[in-house]
């Protein structure tokens, strides 16, 4: 269980931490139930905070954000963004229908799939309903790969393939992703595709990447969920296999002049996304990849 919050702890009562001490220990719910953390060190402008309970906004007056207002986001403004996002009806149709399937929560949400269609706008590799959501804006003549080792959920990818008239332009590979990346590359395909996906196994997404970036041409784009994985990668208490290894894939990417990188924080779910595109050519994408896959 994951109530820790290293870093973001710091924003859940500042005032009262100010008042208090400048060091304290923070509750800390974890696996083994509450467990008193070390101590974290506040910083004295920092928690010269204004929580605004109308907008829930919180103004931070410490120099180091720039002056910057951290905004929260809370059911009323998550709502507000929804209500601005262009989900084409067969999408909505699909998440509703996966909705109360096991695995549901691990769609990315509908915003989050506009802003990934908006990276690829036109790239060759995804799947499942975010796979779908690319298929729809690939141009005329564009090819999805769409990687999947789960028979059953690439059962209904493919049917709401077929029911939005994507189906032609769309790969399904039932498998393990990295071989099917590794036999796409053996087949010659390298430097071929325009766009990935990436949202698999997340010990994988080194090995992911590596294979991605022969694959995708210099200019194209790579897209990786879940990379602040739920908040997890900024405690440092948490170190469980997974997390350790998403957070030492941001810090090789960090360092990793291939490519250039950005972070966004996804609104749903706590969890970001890195999109990184290798320097070079602008062309427009025809191809793409998803090493992701329909979670029903
Ligand atoms: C988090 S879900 C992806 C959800 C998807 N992005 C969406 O919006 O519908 C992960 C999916 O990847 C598939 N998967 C996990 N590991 C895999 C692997 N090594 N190779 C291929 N598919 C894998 C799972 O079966 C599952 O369908």
């Amino acid at each position: 269980m994951t109530g820790s919050w290293g870093v973001g702890q710091r924003w859940v009562n500042p005032l009262t931490a100010f008042w208090t001490s400048r060091h304290f220990h923070p509750v800390v719910l974890s696996a083994r139930g509450l467990t008193v953390s070390r101590p974290i060190c506040y910083n004295r402008k920092a928690l010269k905070c204004v929580a605004n309970t109308v907008t829930d906004t919180v103004i931070s007056t410490d120099d180091s954000y720039g002056h910057k207002e951290v905004i929260s986001v809370n059911p009323r403004l998550y709502d507000y963004l929804l209500a601005n996002v262009r989900e084409p009806e067969i999408l909505r149709e699909l998440r509703e229908e996966t909705a109360t399937m096991h695995g549901s929560q691990m769609q990315v949400s509908p915003d989050q799939a506009q802003l990934s269609c908006n990276a690829c706008s036109d790239s060759r590799s995804r799947k499942g309903y975010s796979s779908l959501a690319v298929a729809l804006v690939l141009p005329e003549g564009g090819q999805l790969v769409a990687c999947e080792r789960d028979a059953k959920s690439l059962e209904v990818a493919s049917r709401y393939y077929e029911r939005a008239g994507v189906s032609e332009k769309v790969k399904v590979k039932l498998g393990l992703a990295a071989d099917t990346l590794k036999s796409m590359i053996q087949n010659g395909e390298g430097s071929s595709y325009d766009f990935a996906f990436v949202d698999a196994e997340k010990k994988m997404y080194q090995d992911y990447f590596e294979l991605l970036l022969q694959l995708v041409r210099v200019g194209g784009v790579i897209v990786i969920d879940n990379v602040l994985w739920h908040g997890r990668v900024a405690d440092p208490l948490v170190n469980d296999s997974k997390t350790v290894s998403i957070r030492n894939f941001n810090r090789n990417l960090m360092e990793d002049n291939r490519v250039s990188i950005s972070m966004a924080l996804k609104t749903a779910g706590d969890n970001s996304l890195v999109i990184s595109t290798a320097a070079g050519s602008n062309r427009k994408h025809k191809k793409a990849a998803s090493v992701s896959n329909f979670k029903n």
